[in-house]
């Protein structure tokens, strides 16, 4: 049977093509990897225990820091990791070689992060956005909602919010109770408010215990959850952004949230326009004012489409939802371990609150309140470490010469294209050299004895790199700042925080940094009593 004959002849002959094809792939991926990695070979490395999970145990799973920050005492802030499957990483906390990353089109958002923001945000959110005009654009016609002046317009929001975390903590005297929950859910009702002028009550049932369930999730890390997520930042972007349609309930709870938030976004949308034509007002909240140039007919070059808004939905509410909320609950825990310290706050808050209450003057007023607010974000960075690539070979500046393993003297850092390149935020904000020898110690007052930092300006707060900086800085950290003074005020003013006898709580980084109870579990365990 000739045909037959000839599939099989043709299928060995494919076959044969296929595993030819296959092994030249294998070997320029060997050879590009080599490539690669010589730039940086002799870039000094702590030992890494395994080729299957290279650092990334020591440097990702709890307790966060442990092995990090002594690494960066022993190599100092330009140094080498392995990655599982025996991938060299960059570690970089130098201030200037992270200015220039953050800033320079030779790098951009790292394949694994990329990833994750894809399955969690969706692919037309503006952190996947590739296309730097595009990203421009859409952040520019977004920045509406978050300048100086829009932000203040949602102290009502915050306010309202702080005192419903305060109604939630009036029944748990002296009972060990757990803020990160509590305040998780007041962040995202903040978002949905100043976003979409909807309550949490308007978001409907099914809307929030999906974001709990995806807040939980997103709590989690294992050594399984690495050697996957090595396994996906190493596919073709197609089949990596596949995998969110597998049929596990992990996959389905966020394929759920990105419909969901969606389908919120559209009718949000939807809603606007209608009061658009009506003539009714809506321009109080961000999509209602990303609607108002639409019903005015100007297009300008910062046009946004409402495809475009809708995409954007699901990391407006995210993004900034456990990221305030945690870094709220670690200045709650720093607070519960320094009474003095608390007291000393409580008594500015009393003295500055009242009348001039509602004003953003009056939280920016407070030094004490804001020293707090300055090294929480500076000890515990929501994202205490990021992700570039290089996109092509790149040069990058360092601050002080380095050393090789081979004793050569370096001041310009070579990296080939496609070099990974994590980005130590909690290492930079750890940097004796820029912070001073107590940098690992919870200390307010640096902020308040003038000098808090020695060196040029990093990042759009503080010279702190929490928000990053360069044109993919947070959108949100004004919003934030002013959300966490309203919060602090509120709460320290009215309760007490101490810790309970359970013990000091861990630190654990899971996309972001996370207290963790001693149960292993994320969450915030205060003792509160009510002051007033
Ligand atoms: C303490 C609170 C927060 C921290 C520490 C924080 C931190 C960050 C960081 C480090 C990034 C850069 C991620 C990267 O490219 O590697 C980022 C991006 C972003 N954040 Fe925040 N964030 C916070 C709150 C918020 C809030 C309240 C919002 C409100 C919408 C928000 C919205 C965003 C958005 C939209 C981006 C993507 C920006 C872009 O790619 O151009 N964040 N945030």
């Amino acid at each position: 049977m000739p045909t037959s004959f000839n599939f099989f002849g043709s299928a060995m002959s494919e076959a044969r093509y296929a595993i030819l094809i296959a092994g030249l792939i294998t070997l320029f991926v060997i050879y590009r990897s080599v490539r690669r990695s010589s730039a940086i070979r002799q870039i000094k490395c702590p030992p890494s225990p395994s080729w299957l999970f290279g650092n990334m145990q020591q440097l990702l799973l709890p307790p966060y820091g442990r092995y990090e920050f002594d690494w960066q005492k022993t190599y100092g802030p330009i140094y080498r990791v392995k990655g599982c499957f025996g991938q060299d990483r960059l570690m970089i906390s130098d201030p200037v070689a992270l200015q220039y990353i953050l800033n320079s089109p030779q790098f951009k958002i790292g394949p694994g992060l990329l990833n994750l923001a894809v399955v969690v945000y969706g692919k037309g959110s503006m952190i996947c956005v590739d296309n730097e005009q595009d990203h421009k654009r859409i952040r520019t016609a977004l920045n509406i909602g978050f300048t100086a002046g829009a932000i203040r317009n949602y102290i009502p929001i915050f306010e309202k919010a702080a005192q419903m975390i305060s109604e939630q903590l009036e029944d748990s005297s002296s009972v060990p109770t757990n803020v990160s929950p509590i305040l998780s859910h007041a962040t995202l009702g903040t978002m949905s408010g100043a976003a979409l002028g909807y309550s949490l009550d308007d978001l409907g049932e099914e809307f929030i215990s999906n974001n709990i369930q995806i807040m939980g999730l997103a709590g989690a890390r294992s050594p399984m959850s690495l050697l996957a997520d090595a396994i996906s930042s190493r596919m073709p972007t197609f089949l990596a952004r596949a995998v969110i349609h597998l049929p596990t309930p992990t996959f389905k709870a966020v394929r759920r949230a990105q419909h969901l938030a969606d389908e919120l976004g559209s009718r949000v949308i939807r809603e606007k326009k209608t009061a658009v034509r009506q003539g009714l007002e809506v321009d109080t909240n961000i999509y209602g004012r990303l609607l108002q140039p639409r019903h005015e007919s100007t297009t300008t070059k910062h046009t946004i489409t409402e495809s475009e808004i809708v995409a954007q939905t699901a990391i407006i509410m995210v993004a900034g939802q456990d990221t305030t909320a945690n870094t709220t609950c670690f200045a709650l825990l720093e607070l519960a371990r320094a009474p003095d310290f608390q007291e000393k706050l409580r008594a500015e808050i009393h003295a500055t609150m009242g009348s001039v209450r509602t004003s953003g003057a009056a939280y920016d007023s407070m030094p004490l309140l804001n020293a707090l607010i300055k090294e929480t974000l500076r000890l515990y960075p929501a994202e205490a470490i990021t992700e570039r690539v290089a996109v092509e070979d790149a040069l990058i500046p360092l601050s002080d010469g380095i050393t090789t393993s081979k004793g050569k003297l370096i001041s310009h850092l070579p990296v080939r294209k496609g070099q990974i390149v994590n980005l130590g935020i909690a290492s930079y904000q750890r940097l004796e050299s820029r912070w001073g020898d107590d940098a690992h110690e919870f200390k307010p007052s640096r902020w308040l004895d003038g000098e808090a930092v020695k060196g040029e300006a990093v990042g759009p707060y503080a010279n702190l790199l929490s928000f990053l900086g360069g044109p993919r800085t947070c959108l949100g950290w004004r919003f934030a700042v002013l959300e966490m003074q309203v919060f602090l005020c509120e709460l320290v003013s009215k309760f007490s925080f101490a810790l309970p006898a359970e013990g000091a709580p861990r630190t654990s980084f899971a996309g972001t940094l996370q207290p963790t109870m001693p149960n292993g579990q994320k969450g915030a365990l205060v003792l509160v009593e009510r002051v007033i």
